[in-house]
């Protein structure tokens, strides 16, 4: 099975260090800094928050798909891991490096960008996956996770056998046949992105603070209450019900530090994407976020005012670039 990881960043390149290591043919479709950092520093290093750690080079590193004909029509399956505003442009590339019977897997985060491609490839087996952790881009081409949860991928074939190998070498990997549950259940986590960002502080130490946790419940409520109208029900990836999560952080910082363990048990490090593209002066997903809560709260008549404020205070952000 021929693989490539298209737009090989954070995400991108944690995911093609397992799959290398899990023996599998990846090639990577990335940027040439990211290339040149690989080559120098031979080969991609996984690290994690339990000290695992190790190196391993892809079987290519291509960085201009007009110029590699050889890989026209190559790859079984292609793993999109883009953010959200770039994945609408790349249908005509897809089409050139597969073929009638190839697997395309989209891993972003949000609502949207999968909807901005899906009709221009309706001829493919379009799939959907999910990052639950955190990936640091640290120098020297090192990415760490810096969360627990393992790449969560919609059920065919081809993921099935990815999923094998994965499990095989010690990876985890999850497999589910309806994955819109998913994309609205990661979408409820992924409201504190932007509110990471805007804390500019390390998620443990961010959700230390209960001021901090109150409007991240609020946002919460907003989404939860979203769904509720719109009748979708939330995947659970927490120890807790994704419904009582606001309870949860609404608790005093004495019983939130016992009760929730779980969600503290991270890398004191850890940020969110939404804060790494800040930093890096990059334009963010917030509108496939905070902006998704908003855009589907009018669709059902409800109120988000939370999230419409956590919009425009990361757009403010985005125009100090
Ligand atoms: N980072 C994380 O911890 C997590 C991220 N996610 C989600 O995963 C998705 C991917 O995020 P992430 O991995 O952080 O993104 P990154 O920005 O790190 O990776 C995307 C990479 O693709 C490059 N790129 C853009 N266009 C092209 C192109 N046409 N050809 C080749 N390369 C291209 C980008 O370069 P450039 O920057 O120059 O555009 C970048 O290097 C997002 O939806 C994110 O929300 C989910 C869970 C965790
Ligand atoms: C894993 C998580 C929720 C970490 O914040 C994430 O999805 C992100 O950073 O984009």
């Amino acid at each position: 099975m021929n693989i490539a990881i298209f737009g090989a960043g954070s995400t991108g390149c944690y995911l093609a260090g397992q799959l290398c290591i899990s023996e599998l043919q990846v090639s990577l479709i990335c940027r040439p800094a990211i290339k040149q950092k690989i080559i120098a520093n031979n080969g991609i290093t996984l690290t994690d928050y339990n000290g695992f750690k190790q190196t391993i080079m892809p079987q290519a590193l291509i960085t201009d798909i007009n110029q590699e004909s050889s890989i026209y029509g190559k790859f079984d399956v292609v793993f999109v891991t883009l953010k959200c505003h770039q994945v609408s442009s790349i249908a005509n590339q897809l089409m050139a490096i597969t073929h009638d019977n190839s697997s395309i897997i989209f891993m972003q985060n949000g609502l949207g960008s999968f909807d901005s491609i899906k009709d221009s490839l309706d001829h493919y087996s379009l799939l959907q996956g999910i990052t639950p952790f955190n990936v640091l881009q640290l120098p020297n081409a090192v990415f760490h996770k810096g969360t627990e949860g393992v790449f969560t991928l919609q059920a065919n074939p081809h993921t099935i056998a990815i999923q094998s190998a994965l499990v095989n070498h010690g990876f985890g990997c999850d497999i589910e046949a309806d994955f819109t549950p998913m994309i609205y259940g990661k979408l409820l986590l992924n409201l504190n992105n932007a509110l990471n960002a805007v804390t500019d502080l390390p998620i443990k130490q961010q959700l230390s603070h209960y001021k901090n946790r109150r409007i991240l419940a609020k946002a919460m409520k907003e989404w939860l209450a979203v769904c509720e109208a719109a009748d979708i029900q939330l995947h659970q990836y927490t120890k807790v019900k994704p419904s009582w999560l606001p309870t949860i952080l609404l608790l005093p910082n004495v019983l939130f530090t016992v009760l929730a363990k779980q969600m503290l048990d991270i890398d004191p490090k850890a940020r969110s994407s939404m804060w790494e593209d800040i930093q890096a002066k990059r334009k963010t997903e917030v509108d496939y976020i905070n902006g998704a809560v908003v855009s589907i709260g009018k669709k059902y008549g409800i109120k988000t005012p939370v999230n419409q404020a956590i919009v425009e205070q990361i757009k403010q952000l985005e125009q100090r670039h």
